[in-house]
């Protein structure tokens, strides 16, 4: 939204009360609304200030005020290139106008909105926005100089490149090598996860072995779980080639949508690998996405961030990390683990819970302030009181990421709603009074 709006009230004793609407369009005109005291020589009076700045308008309109009945307004544009003469009028139609000026808003907020996908076709525009194996990870990065893995890699971001939402995920036939480096965190993770692992993983994880394929020497195909979570969550997953920027990332989950690698980690080192990969999304995030609080939590980080500037961006990708990826909370008088890359990681699993890192209490406004290490075991992490809490804490630190405007989802059309007209609030509220309907008489009918 390009809309400018600077509202300046006048003393309605004096002459005329009076206020701004400054608006800046495409083609470069500015537009502003004002109003005046109906009386002889008013709007004269008004306009000589625009001709004393050699301000020539474009345009003009008058229609009688609807707040004040003694009124009327003034619609005018004038070139932008005569914006600041505006500015110097509007101070001047203060002054002369009337005593008391109040100034509610002053925010410029021109074109600076990012754009953000309104629908899941919209997600296909991610797929070749990699952040390249480049910067950060490259040096560390095990299978680096292995060409073997390396050319295995570029298969499985062809995939990812060609994929369109709505078809199938390819199905891939995994290497004996592969299986076998499946096989060994698979393993160690089960027999870590009954004393590690929160109860929500620990529910959905046997489900996963009954519908998904999980078994030590098998590693299940992105298709059927996307298919098993859509029945449990509504969340589905779409193959990407590696790390997707932050913004991308989140925007996905706003559509109920998390972006899966399909590749394993290098064989050399299975107990950590500083990327995502298959054992990452598949044992450390499927088991909370099948989980309907869980779900419902990621999805909101993902709308809080679309359109969000760039350092709220950066804030609440912070949030995720120690919350999605790193998070520990209370369960009864145990700390357990639910971040994912906890789940996946069977050193930092056992790290996490020793006496090793500093743990702090997960607070939004410190936690999202945190630097971070993304190779290497993490040195802090924050500890939410329960899932309910910090879900409660999250929503309430993404309200305070500005926008002019609010986002819902609507799973019907598979889109984004921008809630900024009275037909779209009706159609909200219509909806919400239906399955309100629907909650009472459960009620009703339990009691
Ligand atoms: C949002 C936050 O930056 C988070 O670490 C994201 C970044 N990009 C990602 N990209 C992929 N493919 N998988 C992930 O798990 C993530 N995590
Ligand atoms: N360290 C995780 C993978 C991961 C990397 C980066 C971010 C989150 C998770 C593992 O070994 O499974
Ligand atoms: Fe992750």
């Amino acid at each position: 939204m390009d809309a400018m709006l600077r509202k300046l009230n006048g003393d309605n004793s004096t002459r005329g009360s009076i206020y701004l609407e400054e608006q800046v369009n495409k083609s470069g005109v500015v537009s502003c609304i004002f109003s005046l005291k109906e009386g002889v020589g008013a709007l004269v009076h008004a306009l000589r200030l625009f001709e004393d700045k050699g301000i020539n308008l474009t345009h003009i309109e008058s229609r009688p005020s609807r707040l004040n009945k003694d009124e009327y307004e003034f619609f005018i544009s004038v070139d932008a290139a005569c914006s600041p003469a505006l500015d110097e009028v509007v101070n001047s139609l203060r002054a002369e106008i009337s005593g008391q000026v109040h100034e509610l808003s002053r925010s410029k907020q021109k074109d600076t909105l990012p754009w953000f996908p309104t629908n899941l076709q919209d997600l296909d525009r991610f797929a070749n926005q990699i952040l390249s194996y480049g910067s950060e990870l490259d040096a560390d990065h095990p299978g680096f100089k292995d060409k073997v893995y390396r050319a295995r890699r570029k298969e499985f971001a062809d995939i990812a490149y060609n994929y369109r939402h709505g078809q199938p995920i390819p199905c891939v036939e995994y290497t004996e090598e592969e299986k076998a480096t499946w096989g060994i965190v698979f393993r160690e993770l089960k027999t870590l996860y009954p004393t590690h692992a929160c109860r929500e993983h620990n529910r959905v994880f046997p489900l996963l072995e009954e519908y998904c394929g999980y078994r030590e020497d098998n590693i299940p195909q992105l298709e059927d779980v996307s298919n098993f979570l859509q029945s449990c969550t509504g969340f589905r997953l779409r193959p990407v080639a590696g790390l997707l920027s932050s913004r991308d990332f989140l925007a996905g989950l706003a559509f109920r949508v998390f972006h899966s690698t399909q590749y394993i980690r290098h064989g050399s080192k299975p107990m950590y690998t500083p990327e995502p990969d298959i054992c990452h999304e598949l044992l450390g995030h499927v088991p909370l996405f099948a989980d309907a609080s869980f779900a419902q939590f990621s999805q909101e980080i993902g709308l809080a961030s679309l359109g969000a500037p760039d350092e709220y961006i950066e804030k609440l990708a912070t949030v995720y990390w120690f919350t999605v990826e790193f998070g520990l909370c209370k369960q009864g008088n145990d700390i357990k683990a639910y971040g994912a890359g906890l789940l996946s990681s069977f050193g930092e699993l056992q790290y996490c819970l020793s006496d090793k890192p500093k743990l702090l209490p997960f607070e939004p406004e410190k936690t999202s302030m945190q630097k971070y290490p993304i190779t290497e075991f993490q040195p802090v992490y924050y500890i939410a009181e329960s899932f309910e809490d910090g879900k409660e804490k999250v929503r309430k630190y993404a309200a305070t990421i500005p926008r002019p405007f609010s986002l819902r989802y609507n799973a019907y059309t598979q889109s984004i709603e921008v809630l900024d007209n009275t037909q779209k609030l009706s159609n909200l509220a219509d909806s919400i009074s239906s399955e309100m309907g629907i909650l009472c008489s459960a009620l009703q009918k339990m009691n």
